[in-house]
Order: C-alpha cells, then sequence, then structure tokens
C-alpha cells in the first residue's frame, strides 16, 4: 500500500475555509476571561529594565499586542471539580505575568533602581529558608536501610561459601557496604543553599532576559502555589520534561515567589564537574538513570538508600520535584511515565512515614528549544553524553540566539491521599501491605463499586471538558469513577493484559484503558516485587500506574501552545505543499478557536500574521521557507503576501515535527477515529466531496475499529486518564463528525445477521450516511494525515518482522535496518513522510508487537534479542498479521 496524497490546494479545499471546529465542542462554554489583566495588570509598578515605558517594550518583546491573553487556567483531570481549597476568585481572575518584568517597592524615577532592577528584585526576595541537614547516620541507620545490608551480606557470604555466623567475615562485609552506603548517599544527596539559589536567580533573570522574549505564567496558578506552600504539606511537583533548562524554570519561579526550593531528581548523567556542583546547590540530588532496569532492582543498597533519603528529606518539610518521563521528550510529545520514584513516593504514604503530599503537575514549553534538536538520536544514532565541555559549548552556541517566548504552567494541586482513598476501591480488593504498621484490616476507603463504561455526561473527565472551571467543588467530595475494564486488567497477571490487548486489535470490543497502556512503563510490568524491594499486591501497582497516568494526562492537558508548535502542525498536516501567508493566517485562527473550545491554552496573542511570522522567523530557514510572492507590493508590507513552505526532507523535516507533535496529544482521538473511518467507506471521499456516495457506518463497528486503533497506539498517547472512559471519548468525536456533517443519521439497521455480531451483541445499531463537504474533508485530511507517518512507520516496522523469521536479532540492528528501509522508501517516493524513519514510533512499534504477544525478546551479554513467538513464526501467519496493521492506514 503507498501513502495516500492529498494536494487540497488542487482539490480547491481550504483549511481556512472551515467551519472548525464543529460546533458541538463543548457548546455553550466560554473560556473564562483573564483578558487585558494579562501583562499590564497584576505588576503594580513595573518597568522594563532599559527604562522604556512598560507598553513600549512589551511591543518590542511580544511578537503582537496583547489583546488576548490566553487563560492560564488550572487544569487537573481527576480534580476537576475539586478546590483543594486553594483556588477562589482572586486566583481565578489573575492573568498572565511576564516572570522577566520585574516591580519593586520604589517608583521607577531612580536611575539606578531602574537599570539594576534584577538586583533589587533578587535582594528582596527571601530566600533564607530552613533547609534542614539530613544527617547522612540518620539515614545509613534507618532500618529499611539496614535491613538491606544485612541481605546483601547474606547473599555475599553465601555467594562466597563463607560461614554465615563468622563474625570476621560478617564485620568486613558491614564495613565494606556501610562504606558503600555513604559514597551512594554522598554522590546522590542535595546541597541547598540559599545564597547560591539567589545568585543564581539574578544570573537566569540576565541570561533569560538576553534569549527569551518573555518567560510567561499565570498569576491565578502561582498564587494558589503559593497558598499549597504555606500548608504543612510537601509538594510534589511533577513537570514533563522537555529540555534541560526545566531543571532551573520550576525554581526560579518559586525563588520569584519566595516559596522554599524543591529537591529535584537529576539523572546521574548531569554529575558533570561544576554544573553538577551547581545542580546540587539548586536542590539537584542524582539519581541512576534506569531505575526500572534489571541491574538497578538488583542493587538493593542502592535502592533503599534512595527511597530513605527521598522519605525523610520530605519528611523533614522539604518539597521534591521529578520528571516522570524520565528524559526529555524526543518526539515533542509527552512519553509514558515511568514509576520509579513515584513508587517512593507511594511507598511513604502507604507505610505510614508520609501523612499525605500535594501533587503538581507541571508543563513548560518554549517557542525554541534551547537544547538544540532530537534529531540525531532519532536518526538512530546514539546521545552524546553530557560533559563540562559539551556544556560550556552549547551555552556559548545559545548566548546569541533568540529563542522566543517560554511558558510554565501549573495544574490544579490535589492530594496524594485523596487520591489514593479514592483509588483504593476501585483497584482489586487486595490490602496495600507495605507495612508492617499498616493495619491489614483496614477499611477500603472511597469505596465506589466499578461502574460500567461512564456515560460521558457523567464521568469527571467530561464534566470538567463540557463545563466552566470554576468555582471547584472539594477532591473527597467527588469520588473517582473507574470503569470495568481497569479492574479487569488488574485482577488478572500481567501476561493476561496481552490477551487483553490481542483482543483489542483482533475484536477491540474490550475498553484500552491508560492504566494498562502504562503497563510496560511501570514497575517492568513481570516483576511481582516493587522496584524498592517490597512485594507488592495489584492494588499497589494499580495506585502508582494510574497516579502516574493521572499526573502526565493533566502535566500535558495544561500545556501551552506555542506560536511555532501551531504553524509546524499547519505546515506538517495541512500544508505540506505550502500555502500563502495569508491562508496560513486563516488556518491559524480556525485552530485557535479549535484550540479555545478545546479549552487549551496558547503561549502566544494578538494578530494570527503577526504569530506566523514570529513562528516562521523562530523555526528558522531550515525548517520553513519563505519567500515574497511575484506580483506583491514590496514597498507595502501590509498588503505583501508570501509563499510559506515546510522543508519536508529529511532529516531536517524530523525537527520540523517535533514541533508539530505538541499538538497530537490534543487531536488524538479525533484522529483516530477518522483514520478508522476511512477504510470502512468502499470508496475513495475525496472523489465524492460535496455529494452523498451510497455507502453506511455503522457505529458500533467504527468504535470497534477506533478502540483497535488505539490499543495498537497504547505506547503513543494517553489518550483518557485512568478514571475516565475511553470509550466514551471516541464517540463524543464521532458526535463531532455528526455535528460536523460528515455522517447524517441513517436510524438503525437490524446487525443480527452480520457476520461480526456476536450473541450478546445490539439487535440493532445507529447507522449513518457519509455526506462529505468541503470542510469536513479538510478536517478528516488534517486528523489523518496527523496519524499517517506513525502508521507508515508502524506498517514498515511489521513489515521488517519477515527478517525475525526463524532467527533473532538485536534490537538495535532491527530498528537500524528498519530505519534504513524506511529511509529508501521516502527517497523512492513510495513513502509520503520523512518523520516515519525516527526511532521513537520504530521502537513503540516493537513495543506494541510484544504486547501482542508477536514479538518477545531477552537479553544476552547485554545484547536484547528480538525474536518471533511459535504461533507468529511462520510467512503466512506474519503476513496476516502485516495485512492487520496496514488496515489501519488509511
Ligand atoms: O533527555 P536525557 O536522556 O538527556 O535526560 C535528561 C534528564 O534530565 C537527565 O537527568
Amino acid at each position: 500500500m503507498t501513502t495516500q496524497v492529498m494536494k487540497r490546494e488542487d482539490l480547491g479545499i481550504s483549511w481556512a475555509q472551515l467551519e472548525y471546529p464543529p460546533k458541538s465542542y463543548n457548546s455553550g462554554m466560554t473560556i473564562p476571561t483573564t483578558a487585558n489583566t494579562s501583562l499590564t495588570g497584576p505588576l503594580t509598578t513595573p518597568w522594563a529594565p532599559d527604562g522604556k515605558s512598560l507598553a513600549a517594550h512589551i511591543a518590542s518583546v511580544m511578537p503582537t499586542p496583547p489583546e488576548s491573553p490566553p487563560p492560564g487556567r488550572l487544569v487537573g483531570t481527576n480534580t476537576d471539580g475539586c478546590n483543594n481549597g486553594l483556588i477562589d476568585d482572586t486566583t481565578t481572575k489573575l492573568g498572565l505575568q511576564n516572570l522577566l518584568r520585574v516591580s519593586t517597592s520604589n517608583a521607577d524615577r531612580y536611575y539606578l533602581t531602574r537599570k539594576c532592577c534584577y538586583v533589587f528584585h533578587c535582594m528582596n526576595l527571601r530566600t533564607r529558608f530552613n533547609y534542614p541537614v539530613i544527617p547522612n547516620s540518620m539515614i545509613i541507620r534507618d532500618e529499611r536501610v539496614t535491613t538491606a545490608m544485612e541481605q546483601v551480606i547474606a547473599e555475599e557470604l553465601e555467594e562466597k561459601g563463607l560461614d554465615a555466623n563468622d563474625k570476621k567475615s560478617y564485620s568486613a562485609l558491614l564495613s565494606k557496604h556501610t562504606t558503600r552506603a555513604h559514597r551512594l548517599l554522598n554522590e546522590m544527596k542535595s546541597a541547598l543553599s540559599s545564597i547560591l539559589i539567589r545568585i543564581t536567580g539574578y544570573v537566569l533573570f540576565k541570561v533569560f532576559s538576553n534569549l527569551l522574549m518573555s518567560v510567561t505564567i499565570h498569576g491565578g496558578q502561582q498564587e494558589v502555589i503559593e497558598r499549597a506552600a504555606q500548608r504543612d504539606t510537601p509538594i510534589i511537583f511533577v513537570p514533563l520534561h522537555r529540555s534541560h533548562v526545566d531543571y532551573l524554570f520550576v525554581t526560579w519561579v518559586l525563588f520569584n515567589r519566595q516559596i522554599p526550593a524543591p529537591i529535584v531528581a537529576a539523572g546521574d548523567n548531569l554529575r558533570i564537574p561544576v554544573f553538577g556542583w551547581l545542580l546540587r546547590g539548586l536542590g539537584g540530588f542524582f539519581i541512576k538513570r534506569r531505575l526500572e532496569s534489571c541491574k538497578a532492582r538488583k542493587d538493593i543498597l542502592y535502592r533503599s538508600v534512595l527511597q530513605t533519603y527521598v522519605t525523610h528529606a520530605l519528611q523533614a518539610g522539604y518539597n521534591l520535584e521529578f520528571f516522570i518521563e524520565g528524559g526529555r521528550t524526543r518526539t515533542g510529545k509527552p512519553c509514558l511515565p515511568k514509576g520509579g520514584l513515584l513508587s517512593v513516593i507511594v511507598d511513604a504514604y502507604s507505610n505510614g512515614t508520609l501523612d499525605d503530599a500535594l501533587i503538581v503537575p507541571i508543563a513548560i514549553n518554549y517557542d525554541r528549544l534551547l537544547d538544540g534538536n532530537f534529531i540525531r538520536e532519532q536518526m538512530g544514532q546514539s546521545k552524546v553524553p553530557e560533559s563540562f565541555w559539551g556544556a560550556v559549548r552549547a551555552i556559548i552556541k545559545v548566548l546569541s540566539t533568540n529563542y522566543g517566548h517560554a511558558r510554565i504552567d501549573f495544574g490544579q494541586p490535589f492530594s496524594l491521599r485523596e487520591f489514593v482513598q479514592n483509588t483504593k476501591g476501585c483497584a482489586p480488593r487486595l490490602t496495600l501491605n507495605q507495612s508492617q504498621n499498616q493495619p491489614q484490616s483496614e477499611p477500603i476507603l472511597g469505596c465506589t463499586p466499578p461502574l460500567s463504561p461512564t456515560p460521558l455526561s457523567v464521568s469527571p473527565t467530561s464534566a470538567s471538558d463540557s463545563q466552566p472551571l470554576a468555582p471547584l467543588p472539594q477532591i473527597a467530595s467527588t469520588p473517582l469513577v473507574i470503569e470495568k475494564g481497569h479492574q479487569r486488567s488488574l485482577s488478572s497477571p500481567s501476561s493476561k493484559d496481552h490477551l487483553t490487548l490481542k483482543r483489542t486489535l483482533s475484536n477491540p470490543s474490550s475498553t484500552i484503558n491508560a492504566v494498562n497502556r502504562t503497563t510496560s512503563n511501570l514497575h517492568g510490568a513481570r516483576s511481582n516485587s516493587s522496584l524498592f524491594g517490597n512485594e507488592v499486591t495489584e492494588e499497589y501497582r494499580y495506585l502508582v500506574k494510574s497516579l502516574a497516568a493521572h499526573i502526565v494526562y493533566d502535566a500535558e492537558r495544561c500545556q501551552a501552545i506555542m506560536s511555532t508548535n501551531a504553524i509546524a502542525w499547519l505546515l506538517s498536516f495541512v500544508y505540506r505543499d505550502g500555502t500563502r501567508l495569508s491562508t496560513l493566517t486563516k488556518a491559524l485562527d480556525a485552530l485557535r478557536d479549535s484550540l479555545r473550545t478545546r479549552k487549551r491554552d496558547t503561549g502566544f496573542s494578538g494578530s494570527s500574521k503577526d504569530v506566523v511570522m514570529h513562528a516562521v522567523k523562530l523555526l528558522g530557514a531550515g525548517l520553513v521557507r519563505i519567500e515574497q510572492t511575484q506580483g506583491s507590493d514590496k514597498a507595502s508590507s501590509e498588503e505583501a503576501d508570501f509563499l510559506i513552505e515546510p522543508i519536508t526532507l529529511l532529516p531536517n523535516v524530523i525537527e520540523l515535527n517535533y514541533y508539530a507533535s505538541a499538538l497530537l496529544p490534543v487531536f488524538a482521538v479525533d484522529a483516530i477515529v477518522a483514520t478508522s473511518l476511512l477504510p470502512l467507506i468502499d470508496c475513495d471521499l475525496w472523489s465524492y466531496k460535496d455529494c452523498s456516495p451510497n455507502c453506511l457506518i455503522d457505529r458500533e463497528k467504527l468504535i470497534k475499529r477506533a478502540l483497535g486503533l488505539s490499543g495498537m497506539l497504547q505506547h503513543e498517547f494517553l489518550l483518557a486518564p485512568p478514571c475516565a472512559s475511553l470509550d466514551a471519548k471516541l464517540h463524543q468525536s464521532v458526535d463531532s463528525l455528526v455535528d460536523m456533517g460528515l455522517l447524517q443519521d441513517a436510524g438503525k439497521v437490524d446487525n443480527r445477521w452480520s457476520e461480526d455480531s456476536d450473541e450478546d451483541d445490539l439487535t440493532f445499531s445507529q447507522c449513518y450516511k457519509v455526506v462529505p463537504s468541503t470542510s469536513s474533508l479538510e478536517v478528516i485530511g488534517a486528523w489523518t494525515t496527523m496519524l499517517a507517518p506513525m502508521l507508515d512507520a508502524y506498517y514498515c516496522t511489521a513489515c521488517s518482522l519477515r527478517m525475525l523469521v526463524t532467527r533473532q536479532v538485536p534490537d538495535k540492528e532491527f530498528i537500524q535496518k528498519t530505519q534504513n528501509h524506511i529511509a529508501a522508501l521516502v527517497e523512492k517516493g513510495t513513502l509520503r513522510y520523512g518523520e516515519s524513519m525516527c526511532v521513537d514510533p520504530i521502537r513503540n512499534a516493537v513495543k506494541f508487537f510484544e504486547t501482542e504477544a508477536v514479538v518477545e525478546s531477552y537479553t544476552h551479554d547485554s545484547v536484547r534479542l528480538l525474536y518471533l513467538t511459535q504461533e507468529y513464526d511462520s510467512e503466512e501467519r506474519l503476513s496476516r498479521f502485516i495485512s492487520e496493521i496496514d488496515s489501519y492506514r488509511s
């Protein structure tokens, strides 16, 4: 099958003509107006560092006048409709603030005060907080560490064939492992310094004001965090990870609000000379990168030291920050969560050492990434390790560049205790036996009987999607609604998850849920013990997985879409062959409306024409080509039109795709439904534009197919949080196609005799007639094109499985050969999208094949070998599987 190439200009279709989005989306909903208070409102006596008037300065630093700033509301999934006592009218009314604008208590008439406003600002901030020192001895003597040490010693004595009662050998080993525990702790622990935070805070003002046009954050969100910090409960900040700069941003924001800095989990790859020391002084503590790996799991001493350190720090009153995705996203869309540090926190809560914590999902987004790009790694080359000189070179390189705007969004804080209490009743009725102190007979709190897939109108998520945000009721009064599918998946061993998913692809009647999707990422899925050595129950696993999924889902939802994301998306998926500035401007207007109705913030404001020009400039000539069209009047730039064209050649297109991908999660469900619809229609919709081909669509069949495709893309997207029904989301998306006019009600048909029906099927199912209009085709085209590169990658990876027939191949070789194959097809023009060769979708396809029990793997001499399972180890079976994957490509 070749990729469908749609030339919309030839068809006379224009994205901008479109009535978009369909009216049904959150109809009647209004965006909370924080409006013009944003950059000018909340600051009492602000001035620009160079003494210009504020308005003039804003005009010079913003791409457009701030006529309609994005709302910057607090987003929460399980907490939508919950207040936590942190939100009130004040927080919802505050607007966006540019952190680079500072104010002091003096008027701006003094030259020195104006010139040195950052110095005065930083001097006036309170940074001297009580950062208690946690003595090493307290951690090393902790029961958890001593128990781990005894276990390690016993194992070593046994390994060496020594007598377990031999005191001399025992004390020699005790001293060896105690020294190691001290070393591990010293390498790990942070050394928060108030002075360093103040100095770095000032330096960051200077650096960021040179590199960035603004660093924007919503005043209400800051206010909520400030209120949360006044409580006795530790705060756990969990940002999505895009850049190394993320490490600095949260601490810097808190410094500006005079909130104590958190300790921040950093990968030990960042423990490099000077920068490692700096990071440690700013609160960084270093952990091994792959906590989930077998090697790290086996190092029980390391695990016990880490867990004890984090637990003691939380007990001592430190706030914590960690990146739940592990590394930075290479694709531009969030990675599925890792459970490592989250399970430490859940452990600490469940064994009673931590009474509660407030969890704050965070999203940070940049017009342009300061770290460069991930082209190299996506092309299959290995990552260049961090080093001192590498960091220095990178800093020198970025200093002379403009990176546009940056935006930080804090999600709504939610209580760990309330989350656990609400979730406990929904998982299998097993006890959390993490602690001996915990009463085993503890009643299951918040026990909500598992419900059948929740009608959209009553699920917490849907409620939040269709209602204004404030005021929000208390969390405790809103029990989480967990659907049946979750309980099923938990009550079965992980191997059965394979069956669930396998069924989904072939007969996807079971609901795929977010918990299943994170299975392979958390705890290594098949282990029966937690990352930190405790025997875990299914309930515990469920808890960590659903908490992780909630955090990532919430963080993604609060992420603001930057101008470069929007323009890269339009150029990648709507105007891949290029278009005029005027058309792109109208398309951006439509996209902005669509984002607004989906309650998504944008990190830009003002006229779309200016936003397009700003984004095109930032994306640069390597990603977007711009030229003035012939006949434009050069003299009057107002009238001048330009031709704007994306560079779709490899490798540049990979970077463009990175920026476009921030919008993928926003439209993922719709894209899945649209992509599922096309193969169910016998005819080519585009040739029936504005006509009515004689074909009917069965709603249930469409949903089943969409569920199958959702299952296939389970490693790409978190489509719904664990408390919501994916099924309902898909139904909502089908409704939107009806509202759009693409589907017209054709009544119910008797499906008793249809070949797919089984005895339990509904007798009648809803059918729709397909009526493609110009505008609906435009939307369908964009959504299907959005998934096309990914589906091509999955299909080509499935084809590559042929190289595994009767043999084993190292996974690196398998991926490399698949990439080469895709690159060759792109070169020949058989495949349209160069980004299909990125390593991420290929890896995810392999993960999916493993989930489907098509492929298995084992590690030998540190090499991971892939092979086909017995069931698929033949050309014929494999071909059938490949055609099944192919059938999802439109
Ligand atoms: O994206 P990576 O893999 O370079 O990792 C970034 C992490 O912040 C390292 O701690």
